[in-house]
């Protein structure tokens, strides 16, 4: 399957938003069926697309052999002195961790390997890493958060990674540079997450709908367990660390007061419920599956936000619109941001589309949390 075309938007919620089982998002398959493998699955949809050479399906399988190891990494991380930092401070000013590092060195030791991948971008990387020179004729981007959530890496709370790829666009063929990689979110042919929580959870997305894989330990495969995930349109959490409450914009303090303020009778019935893992991409599942919003807005110490455009805000963007909800940066669709730089930050606000709506109807002045 190679190269799917950049994704289409999506049509309307196909289903009512919520599963038979009280989820939101996709249906659990259930019953004694055997679930599909994520390989089985990648060769299918690979069937479908006309003239493929197998070049993308053979780089998601390079992407998941990376998971795989660096899940089991993360699971052995407080046995093997893998806590705590390395002692460098990353481009972002972070102090790096030494799971940050592995994480980083494992996606790209498998992508170099795999050979479908022209060019990376990494959050630990200052500049984009070039894997081939020529010859990148229908190759990739990848640009990757290698470690999601690093400040809960040593407490052993839920972090990911989060994957975004690009064609390497014809014009650039045979002269790649990092320009190659500042492409807009909607140009990505290609976005997914994994998440090390109480189990390992893959979520991708082609443009073409999105389904979640659960890696079964006891047969190192990852398996169809969340075909065609929908998020609800409404959910009844929000994320967002209020510690920085201060230094918000005023629509942004007005919509988290209306959140807060008993309505009974509203539908749903407010005040809504707050809940703020500090991991990116564990809150983001948890909202996708069950409908909630996530918001890194622009403070005064981030006026840009503090999440990455290219490999956290994007990704995670392509996968909500195509699962039904929204991805904004106050300003406009979060996918429609022209990239200046790798490591560009943006404001988030995303997650199921009716909550999105009201914080953007506050955050314009349209609405007020008196009504
Ligand atoms: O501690 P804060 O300011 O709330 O930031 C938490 C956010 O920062 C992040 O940790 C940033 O990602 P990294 O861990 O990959 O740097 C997000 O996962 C998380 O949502
Ligand atoms: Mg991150
Ligand atoms: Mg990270």
């Amino acid at each position: 399957m190679d190269s799917p075309t950049p994704a289409t938007p999506p049509t309307a919620p196909t289903t009512d938003g919520h599963s038979s089982n009280g989820l939101g998002g996709g249906t659990l398959a259930t019953g004694g069926g055997a679930l599909k493998t994520l390989e089985q699955f990648i060769i299918e949809r690979e069937a479908d697309a006309p003239g493929s050479k197998g070049q993308f399906s053979r780089l998601l399988r390079d992407i998941v052999v990376a998971a795989k190891i660096v899940d089991r990494d993360v699971r052995k991380a407080g046995l093997v002195d893998l806590f705590g930092d390395t002692g460098d401070v990353n481009v972002q000013g972070e102090v790096q961790k030494k799971l940050d590092l592995l994480a980083h060195e494992e996606f790209v030791r498998a992508l170099r390997r795999g050979g479908e991948v022209c060019l990376i971008g990494s959050e630990e990387h200052a500049e984009a890493i070039p894997l081939l020179f020529e010859d990148c004729q229908g190759k990739y981007v990848v640009l990757f958060d290698p470690l999601d959530g690093s400040s809960n890496v040593d407490v052993n709370v839920s972090i990911g990674t989060i994957f975004s790829i690009y064609r390497i666009p014809d014009d650039h063929v045979g002269r790649v540079t990092m320009a190659s990689a500042l492409q807009s979110g909607r140009k990505q042919v290609a976005a997914g997450y994994v998440v090390y929580g109480s189990s390992t959870v893959l979520v991708y997305t082609t443009g073409n709908g999105v389904n979640g894989f659960t890696l079964d330990p006891s047969i190192g495969e990852f398996l169809l367990s969340h075909p065609g995930i929908r998020t609800p349109e409404r959910g009844r959490m929000y994320s967002v660390n209020e510690g920085n409450y201060n230094s918000w914009e005023d629509g942004l303090k007005e919509y988290i007061k209306w959140m807060q303020t008993e309505a009974p009778d509203d539908t749903p019935p407010r005040p809504y419920t707050t809940r703020y893992i500090g991991s990116f991409v564990a809150d983001f599942h948890r909202n996708l599956m069950k409908g909630g919003v996530y918001i890194y807005p622009a403070n005064a110490r981030n006026p840009n936000g503090k999440l990455r455009l290219m490999y956290e805000a994007n990704p995670m963007a392509l996968i909500v619109e195509q699962a039904g909800g929204r991805a904004e940066t106050g300003h406009g669709p979060i996918l429609d941001v022209e990239p200046g730089a790798l490591h560009d930050r943006c404001p988030v606000y995303i997650g199921s589309r009716d909550m999105v709506d009201d914080a953007i109807g506050f955050l314009s002045g349209e609405r007020t949390s008196d009504g």
